[in-house]
């Protein structure tokens, strides 16, 4: 029934307008399709990509031989089979590209083969519960020229009691930047995430979303919170965090970030510190972790070992989930599991470059994420939130 009979690899365009991989498999009685995405700001340590139209034609010729005939439903099987003919420890020989797309094809197969939904097949009788939407609406550092030198401004609508409630709540914040950004003079574009990119300084880009968020949150009656990815490692240049108006030194940086989350009461502080500063994190969670949630990216890259670090260290008290990072569902799942065991959050989290593949909303209800971090408008992001809010008729 979970027979693998066909595999097809393509290239298909993301939001950038850049090649992706996209794998379908084929059952005799389930069908599964899933895309990679794509980072602009990239962890170092992230699985390897490579050129789209390249490795489809390698894994025409030497991967997808091995995989038909296989059991799709035996998806530690399929993704070990992945590490094991890649035979590099970040599949640098096959491509994450590939492989991610084909390990979430598999799963979405094997799924449909017994008429399930994927949060379901993945989740089981548990999962009743869809993740609240963490979304940028002003952004810049890699996903923008000229703009914030803090990469995300995100808002998530913490008092919402349903899906639907928190992506409207988003998309309502996200009108009402514009609005302000028009009343001030301030005309911008869009970023790589559909974030708005002004030309203004992060504490502006702070005190303008303080104001959206306080008219959002009167007008709706709930409660949405801030936080920030500040994809520190772009800022990082060995020496100093370096903004357009200033150089912080790791301490001063420490201070910095803190200071904002007691500002802006943040909920949610992404890669405050450049991805090899293990201690700087655990000095900045041991001092703001009881009231927000810091979360590796960058410093984790959806990896066991490196997460391992970081429970040993204390560095964080949340961890990002990208399942392209690290190339397979089975290293994805693991990764949420070892974070969850330790007392630790997870988010599940799209890219900058975005397919309208709808996958990280079924993982992220499935794997029991706190969030899901997938923007707030563009066909990619909504594509994700829609999803969700299908899932949640299921639940
Ligand atoms: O840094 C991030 O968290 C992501 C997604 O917002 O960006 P990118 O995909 O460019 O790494
Ligand atoms: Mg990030």
């Amino acid at each position: 029934m979970t027979e693998i009979e066909k595999i097809v690899l393509r290239t298909i365009q993301d939001s950038r307008g850049n090649p992706t991989v996209e794998a379908e498999i084929y059952t005799a009685f389930g069908f599964g399709r899933a895309a990679a995405p794509s980072g602009a700001s990239t962890g170092t340590w992230e699985a390897k990509v490579r050129p789209p139209r390249e490795a489809i034609a390698a894994a025409r010729e030497h991967l997808l031989p091995e995989l038909v005939g296989r059991d799709a439903a035996d998806q530690a099987g399929f993704d070990a089979i992945l590490h094991e003919i890649d035979g590099t420890p970040d599949f640098s020989n096959i491509g994450a590209n590939v492989a991610v797309a084909l390990s979430l094809a598999s799963a979405k197969a094997a799924a449909d083969a017994i008429g399930a939904d994927l949060f379901r097949y993945l989740g089981g009788a548990f999962a009743q519960k869809t993740p609240l939407p963490l979304g940028n609406v002003i952004g810049g550092g890699a996903h923008a020229a000229n703009a914030t030198d803090i990469q995300e401004f995100l808002i998530v609508p913490t008092g919402a009691s349903c899906a639907d409630e928190a992506v409207f709540a988003n998309a309502a914040v996200h009108k009402k930047v514009k609005e302000l950004l028009v009343a001030a003079g301030k005309g911008c574009g869009k970023g790589d995430e559909g974030a708005w990119a002004p030309r203004i300084q992060d504490i502006e880009a702070f005190e303008l979303l303080q104001e959206a968020v306080g008219a959002v949150s009167d007008e709706l009656n709930f409660a949405i919170s801030m936080g920030v990815d500040v994809a520190a490692s772009e800022l990082w240049d060995g020496e100093t965090y370096t903004y357009k108006d200033a150089k912080r030194s790791t301490e001063d940086q420490i201070a910095y970030i803190a200071d904002l989350v007691d500002r802006y009461n943040l909920v949610y502080v992404e890669d405050p510190l450049q991805e090899e500063d293990f201690e700087g994190f655990a000095e900045l969670t041991s001092q703001v972790g009881d009231r927000c949630l810091i979360c590796g990216d960058d410093l984790y890259v959806t990896n066991t070992e490196r997460i391992t670090r970081g429970i040993e260290t204390e560095a964080s008290n949340c961890v990002l989930i990208k399942p392209n990072q690290i190339g397979t569902l089975t290293d994805t799942y693991e990764a949420v599991h070892l974070a969850h065991t330790h007392g630790m959050e997870t988010v599940m989290s799209h890219r900058s470059g975005e397919t309208t593949d709808e996958t990280i909303a079924h993982l992220a209800t499935a794997f029991e994420c706190i969030f899901l971090k997938c923007g707030v408008v563009g066909g990619e992001r909504i594509a994700k939130l829609n999803e969700l809010l299908r899932i949640e008729e299921l639940i």
